[in-house]
């Protein structure tokens, strides 16, 4: 379970996340929605360790990692895929997935198994058919697959997914959001930063909507599937109307 409270952090001294309370139970999809400039990315960033909050805390199945820089942050057990990828252009998939593997640390109970290099090819096989081909001799949807794949290679028992779908054909971003279901069922906490609250509400068990770094609404999952307008009013998109109309 990956807990955050009262968390506040910005830049230069400046506050972009005001207060934040969040939990990330183990198995469970967590989604963040919200506008440019919300905050996602320094809330992301701010748990991954690479930005110090200036309050509040960061926990990991009961261990405080408030602060620990990012190498830390990641042997504790959380795996980032960060916004646009950043695969290595140099590199091939196989390189990749040799230098991304990382066993568990002995006696860590939190992290729900390990992950090596050929069970995430049974997971991702189009990874396999491009094992000899560099970072940027892959498409958008094989980088995305090729930066989950190193993350999970860390065996995480929390992955935080910074718009995994970003530039993605419709079709491809729902396999993506299948595999985050999928790697739920594992036993992982997600953190999804997911661009489309109708996205968010059909994979996640709570929705949060950030607006100016403060959270403004919180809601389950399924209620936002049943009846999106208290997502989207917080969101300020047009409401849905009915299909009978
Ligand atoms: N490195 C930085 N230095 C200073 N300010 C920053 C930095 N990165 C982001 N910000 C500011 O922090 C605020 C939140 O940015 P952030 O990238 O977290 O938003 P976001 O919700 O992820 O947006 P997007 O959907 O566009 O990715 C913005 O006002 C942004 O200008």
């Amino acid at each position: 379970m990956l807990e955050l409270t009262g968390l506040t952090a910005g830049y230069h001294g400046g506050t972009v996340l005001h207060d934040l309370d969040l939990t990330v139970p183990a198995g469970s999809v967590h989604a963040i929605v919200g506008h440019n400039g919300a905050g996602k990315t320094t809330l992301v960033h701010t748990v991954a360790g690479f930005i110090r909050p200036s309050a509040g805390s960061v926990r990991l199945g009961g261990r405080d990692i408030t602060g620990q820089p990012a190498h830390t942050v990641a042997r504790a057990g959380i795996g980032l895929v960060p916004q646009g990828r950043r695969v290595f252009a140099g590199l091939t998939v196989a390189e990749h997935l040799r230098l991304s593997h990382r066993p568990p640390g002995r006696g860590d109970a939190t992290r729900p198994s390990e992950w090596t290099p050929a069970r995430v090819l049974e997971l991702l096989p189009r990874l396999g058919e491009r094992r000899g081909n560099r970072g940027t001799d892959l498409s958008g949807g094989e980088q995305q697959m090729l930066a989950l794949a190193r993350a999970l290679l860390g065996s995480p028992s929390v992955l935080l997914l910074d718009e995994p779908t970003e530039g993605l054909a419709p079709g491809l971003a729902k396999q993506i959001y299948a595999l985050v279901g999928t790697l739920a069922q594992e036993g992982i906490g997600v953190l999804l930063v997911s661009p489309s609250p109708a996205q968010a509400a059909e994979c996640a068990r709570t929705v949060t909507v950030l607006t100016s770094g403060r959270v403004t609404l919180q809601v389950d999952g399924a209620d936002a599937r049943e009846d999106p307008t208290a997502l989207h009013e917080a969101l300020e998109l047009a409401p849905v109307r009915s299909a009978a109309r």
